[in-house]
């Protein structure tokens, strides 16, 4: 299973944001990182259709995310900051279940499958809540298994952790890691992705550094206090002093 990007570009208003990118995306775990407004979330959307890039082309095993999305979204699992974004029923079990009402499975088929998935992810006691009840930590969860419950080959995860405390992030991390399908995870954490088999990073639309975990965190590190550098006023100069 193999994903792959082709001259991919893409602009918003005429204002590109991705800029001719060609990649392919084999390993189990890659992390993406970069600054705010890089590019990170519109490259991920693009990986199972959400966004169709202006220009180039997204494959999954050859497959183009411009004539086969439904297969692609089916095949390719993605999950927001935000659960809000995709929590979309009243109780736990009922979210879980609606990814599956298209598959095919009997009623009993789709139960079984729910509960272990709850199981699994630590909600079975919450199986019949109303998913705004959950804390953070668990209506992340609740996405995560809503995704996970359709079983796809790949999970896109778009900074999954962004507003769930040090513990919440790492159970949520715990159990992407231990993730037998491939994991795309976007992050602002770069010690979330020590263990990765390779991280990209992303700078005004392009890919900049694409390595190993510790190089990554390095090129960005510098990029951005270079960044920083370069917008702050220079020292000495009477107009920057209170
Ligand atoms: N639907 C949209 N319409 C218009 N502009 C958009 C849209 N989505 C993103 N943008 C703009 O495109 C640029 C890239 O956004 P993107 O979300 O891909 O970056 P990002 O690296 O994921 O940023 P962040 O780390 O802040 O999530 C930003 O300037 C953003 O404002």
């Amino acid at each position: 299973m193999t994903l792959r990007l082709e001259g991919v570009g893409h602009a918003y208003a005429g204002r590109p944001v991705l800029r001719d990118i060609t990649l392919e995306l084999a390993e189990h775990r890659i992390g993406i990182i970069g600054a705010n407004g890089s590019g990170k979330s519109t490259l991920a959307r693009t990986l199972n259709g959400l966004v169709v890039p202006d220009s180039g082309r997204v494959l999954l095993d050859g497959l183009d995310t411009r004539r086969h999305a439904r297969e692609i979204r089916r095949r390719v699992g993605f999950v927001f900051s935000d659960p809000a974004a995709q929590i979309v029923m009243p109780t736990v079990a009922e979210d879980v279940a609606i990814g599956l009402r298209r598959s095919g499975l009997s009623g009993a088929e789709i139960d079984a499958r729910v509960a272990a998935v709850l199981e699994r992810h630590g909600l079975a006691g919450h199986r019949d809540h109303p998913a705004h009840l959950l804390s953070g930590g668990q209506r992340q969860m609740l996405a995560l298994a809503s995704v996970l419950v359709t079983e796809p080959e790949v999970l896109v995860c778009d900074e999954p952790t962004t507003l769930l405390d040090l513990r919440n992030t790492a159970v949520i991390e715990d159990t992407l890691r231990a993730l037998p399908q491939q994991v795309v995870l976007l992050t602002h954490h770069l010690d979330s992705l020590a263990d990765f088999d390779r991280v990209l990073v992303m700078d005004e639309g392009r890919v900049v550094f694409d390595g190993a975990p510790a190089d990554a965190a390095a090129h960005y590190t510098a990029l951005m206090r270079a960044g920083a550098a370069a917008a702050a006023p220079e020292e000495g100069r009477p107009e920057a002093r209170p």
